[in-house]
């Protein structure tokens, strides 16, 4: 029932939907289908409009679920019980599947980090001093957390163009989008507690696709001292499949070395990173291909950093991990990188070009990792239109 799709039985990504005249509830992809789990499971927790309740149970539950599903899917005898369940994907609409509660942004690829170094902070070391150290992250805007299809209307906001007197406010001319890999938060802590390393998988219920939509010109006139702000918190798109982190245990590969080696709590054994590659994808043209394995600071290292202050997690927190980007051509996760900040444009099979975002622009993500058969699972797609700008009233 699942050949050819991103969806197969080793991949059971959790998604809130509806179709016409019904409410939203939560259901698992399989193959060209979505499973009514509200239906065909007698648990409240799929009877409601997010993963949340869910994801609040933790690793025992989580695994629970995952082989009543599999046995309901493969095994022949259930089919009567299941089929009447089993909902076209193409007849549905899929929802931002959780309530997001926190949203951080990491900095977690060295390739990205030394590249925007490289053209942000001319003269100086490509990465801050620091960056080695310990896994950089802004906190952003978990209101403006968009699920796929919702389109991003350009942002306006003052930039400072080289050599003029002053800043100018109006539209962005220089919107950009950063391939991401966001990482779904399940059990909360109490104040005061840490994650370690090793404990991740007691958290983290599963992964989904983002889009760190940014400004580049606010951005770069607003960052310095406090970081990213009004540049990125117009809008961040997920896709609306929650990939669990137990569909992904064939994508488990060794992490790229660390020198110098981390400080005490940032360590792990092994050192592990998600072998997942990207795709993006602008107005139907791939033009990258961004690999996840090589990110220098792992999902736990992530984690055992934003809980090491004690800040308590959130049931729904969504951490990203910072734009992913290789060390080759072609695998740069934003437009700032794959036209060296728009001083070399991309040339566009439709003859046109592009060195930062225009209207009506539609850009896709797309990304397959490894499955536990040995084929491969994908993780749907995450997709938005940019929008004209909305003029501002005169005061
Ligand atoms: O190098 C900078 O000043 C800023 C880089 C970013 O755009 C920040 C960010 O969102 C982090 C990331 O996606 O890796
Ligand atoms: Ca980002
Ligand atoms: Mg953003």
């Amino acid at each position: 029932m699942s050949e050819d799709s991103d969806f197969p039985i080793d991949n059971l990504p959790y998604g809130v939907f509806s179709t016409p005249g019904t409410g939203r509830r939560v259901g698992v992809a399989i193959g060209r289908w979505v499973l009514d789990l509200g239906a065909v499971l007698d648990d409240p927790d799929f009877r409601t409009p997010s993963l949340n309740a869910h994801l609040s149970r933790g690793p025992e539950r989580w695994a629970q679920v995952r082989a009543r599903l599999v046995e309901l899917l493969t095994d022949e005898r259930r089919r009567p019980l299941v089929e009447p369940y089993l909902v076209p994907l193409d007849r549905v609409t899929l929802h931002l599947p959780f309530e997001v509660a926190d949203y951080v942004d990491f900095y977690a690829s060295e390739h990205h980090a030394a590249n925007l170094g490289r053209m942000l902070r001319p003269g100086q070391d490509p990465l801050p001093p620091n960056w080695r150290h310990l896994p950089l992250g802004y906190h952003g805007r978990a209101g403006t957390v968009v699920v796929s299809g919702t389109p991003v209307i350009r942002p306006c906001g003052q930039r400072m163009e080289h050599g003029a007197p002053g800043p100018v406010d109006g539209p962005s001319r220089r919107l950009d989008v950063e391939v991401e890999l966001g990482f779904v938060v399940g059990v909360p802590t109490a104040p005061g507690e840490s994650v370690p390393t090793r404990r991740f998988d007691r958290h983290v219920f599963g992964v989904v696709l983002l889009n760190d939509w940014s400004a580049r010109d606010l951005q770069a006139w607003e960052y310095v001292p406090l970081g990213p702000f009004l540049g990125k918190s117009f809008a961040t798109s997920i896709s609306p499949w929650v990939v669990p982190m137990a569909a992904l245990g064939a994508a488990r590969v060794p992490g790229p070395p660390q020198s110098p080696e981390p400080i005490g709590y940032l360590r792990e054994e092994p050192h592990w990173s998600l072998d997942i590659t990207f795709e993006l994808e602008l107005n139907g043209e791939v033009v990258s291909r961004p690999p996840f394995a090589q990110m220098y600071w792992s999902p736990a290292q992530l984690l055992a950093h934003l809980t090491a202050n004690g800040a308590t997690l959130r049931t729904g927190d969504l951490y990203a991990s910072g734009t992913v980007s290789g060390p080759n051509p072609g695998e740069a996760g934003s437009l700032i990188e794959l036209t060296w900040g728009g001083t070399r444009p991309l040339r566009l099979r439709d003859g046109s070009s592009r060195a930062f975002l225009e209207d009506g622009d539609v850009v896709t993500i797309r990304a397959s990792a490894p499955s536990a058969s040995g084929g491969r699972i994908g993780f749907g797609e995450l997709t938005g239109t940019v929008l004209p700008a909305v003029s501002r009233p005169e005061r």
